[in-house]
C-alpha cells in the first residue's frame, strides 16, 4: 500500500503558488491571446484525473501557461512531461517547475499547430492500433481559438493514424468553450448536433467529463468551459477517407434547419443535382425530409459509402465544390455587368 502510494503520487517540493509565479514573472494574461488561467489546483488535479492513469506515463501538455495543470500532471507521477508553450513569457516559470522535478519535464517553446508530436516520445512506446491504449496522453487548456482548429487537425491525424497517433490510440483531454463541448458530444436529434459531433464521434469515444464555471479562470472568460476526453476507436464508425467524410458532413449541415436533401444536393453540380440527390438518398436509405441533426451515425455512414461509389464512377465528382460554382457564376455575372457597363460607357463616347 505504502509502496504503490509512493509510486502513484509524486509530490513536487514546495514551490511558489501559481498566483505568486504570475506575479513573480509579470505574467499578465493577454486578452487578445485569450489567456485564461486556472489557479485552483483542485480543478487542475480533477482535469488530470479525467485523463486516466498518467502515473509513469508520457504526457504532452499543450499551452501550460503559468503551469497549474503542469503541476497536477507532475504530482500525478508522469514519467515524462513535455510542455509546448507559444508565449515566451511563461518559459522561466515553467523552468522553475522543471528544476523542481529533475529529469521529468521538457519544455518546448513553440506552436502546437506545427509541432511534430510523432517525434516527441521514444518509439518503443508505439502500440498497434488494435492493441491496448499506449502510455501517451495529451492534456491541455488552450485558447478557444486554437482548440477547435487543433481538434479538427488531430481528428484527421486519428483517421490517418499519424501525428500524435503514431503511438497508437493516444488519449486526449482538452478544454473547449461549453458550446463547442456540447457540439462535440451531442447525440442524434439534439439541438447541438452538428458537423463537429459527427467528425469527432465517428473516430473517437467522446466523453464530456465536467464543466468548469467561467468564474474559476483568471481573467474570467464570458463562457463556461467543458473538459472533453477523446479515445480513438479501434474501428472508425465510417470507413472512408477523412476528406470524403468531411465533405459529406459539411454539405449535409450546410442548411441546418432545412430538410437534409438540400445539403446533400450541394454535393452535385446543378445540372445533375435533382437526379443524383434522389439516387444518393435512396441508396443510403435516408428519408429526404429528415433534418441534418436527426441523421444517425449509421445514416452518415451510408451516405458516405454511396457518395464514395458515385465518386468512383465519376472521379470529377469529388472535385466539385458548389461554392466554387457559385463564385464563378458571380464572377461571370460581375464580368458581364462590367462589360455591359463598359459598353454603355463606350456608347457615351
Ligand atoms: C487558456 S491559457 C491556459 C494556461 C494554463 N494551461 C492554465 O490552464 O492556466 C492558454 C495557454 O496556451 C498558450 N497557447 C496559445 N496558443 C498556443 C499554441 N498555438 N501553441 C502552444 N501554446 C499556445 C497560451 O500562451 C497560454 O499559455
Amino acid at each position: 500500500m505504502t509502496v504503490s502510494r509512493t509510486l502513484a503520487t509524486y509530490r513536487l517540493p514546495p514551490l511558489p503558488t501559481i498566483g505568486e509565479i504570475i506575479k513573480l514573472f509579470h505574467l499578465r494574461a493577454q486578452k487578445q491571446l485569450s489567456q485564461n488561467f486556472l489557479l485552483d489546483l483542485r480543478l487542475t488535479d480533477k482535469i488530470v484525473r479525467k485523463a486516466g492513469n498518467v502515473s509513469n506515463a508520457y504526457v504532452c501538455e499543450v499551452g501550460p501557461g503559468p503551469g497549474g495543470i503542469t503541476r497536477s500532471i507532475l504530482n500525478a507521477g508522469a514519467k515524462d512531461l513535455l510542455v509546448v508553450e507559444k508565449d515566451i513569457r511563461f518559459i522561466p516559470g515553467l523552468q522553475m517547475l522543471s528544476d523542481a522535478a529533475p529529469g521529468k519535464m521538457r519544455i518546448v517553446h513553440g506552436d502546437i499547430l506545427t509541432f511534430k508530436m510523432e517525434r516527441a516520445f521514444p518509439s518503443h512506446l508505439r502500440k498497434a492500433w488494435e492493441d491496448d491504449l499506449p502510455d501517451v496522453h495529451i492534456i491541455g487548456n488552450l485558447p478557444f481559438s486554437v482548440s477547435t482548429p487543433l481538434i479538427i487537425k488531430w481528428l484527421e491525424n486519428v483517421a490517418n493514424r499519424d501525428g500524435p497517433f503514431t503511438y497508437g490510440r493516444t488519449q486526449m483531454t482538452l478544454t473547449f468553450q461549453k458550446e463547442v463541448a456540447e457540439r462535440l458530444t451531442a447525440s442524434t436529434g439534439s439541438r447541438q448536433r452538428s458537423r463537429l459531433s459527427i467528425m469527432s464521434q465517428y473516430l473517437c469515444t467522446v466523453h464530456d467529463c465536467f464543466t468548469i464555471p467561467g468564474r474559476a479562470f483568471i481573467p474570467k472568460p464570458k463562457v463556461d468551459v467543458g473538459v472533453i476526453h477523446f479515445t480513438p476507436l479501434i474501428e472508425p464508425q465510417i470507413n472512408q477517407p477523412f476528406k470524403l467524410v468531411e465533405k459529406v458532413v459539411q454539405n449535409v449541415f450546410q442548411f441546418r434547419r432545412k430538410y437534409c436533401h438540400r445539403g446533400v444536393g450541394m454535393l452535385f453540380p446543378e445540372a445533375q443535382r435533382l437526379k443524383f440527390t434522389e439516387r444518393m438518398l435512396m441508396l443510403a436509405d435516408v428519408d429526404p425530409t429528415l433534418r441534418p441533426k436527426q441523421l444517425s451515425m449509421l445514416q452518415f455512414k451510408n451516405l458516405c459509402n454511396v457518395y464514395r461509389e458515385m465518386c468512383d464512377e465519376d472521379p470529377d465528382l469529388f472535385r466539385y465544390n458548389f461554392r466554387e460554382e457559385l463564385r464563378q457564376k458571380r464572377r461571370g455575372k460581375s464580368n458581364l455587368d462590367r462589360s455591359s457597363k463598359q459598353s454603355d460607357e463606350e456608347d457615351w463616347t
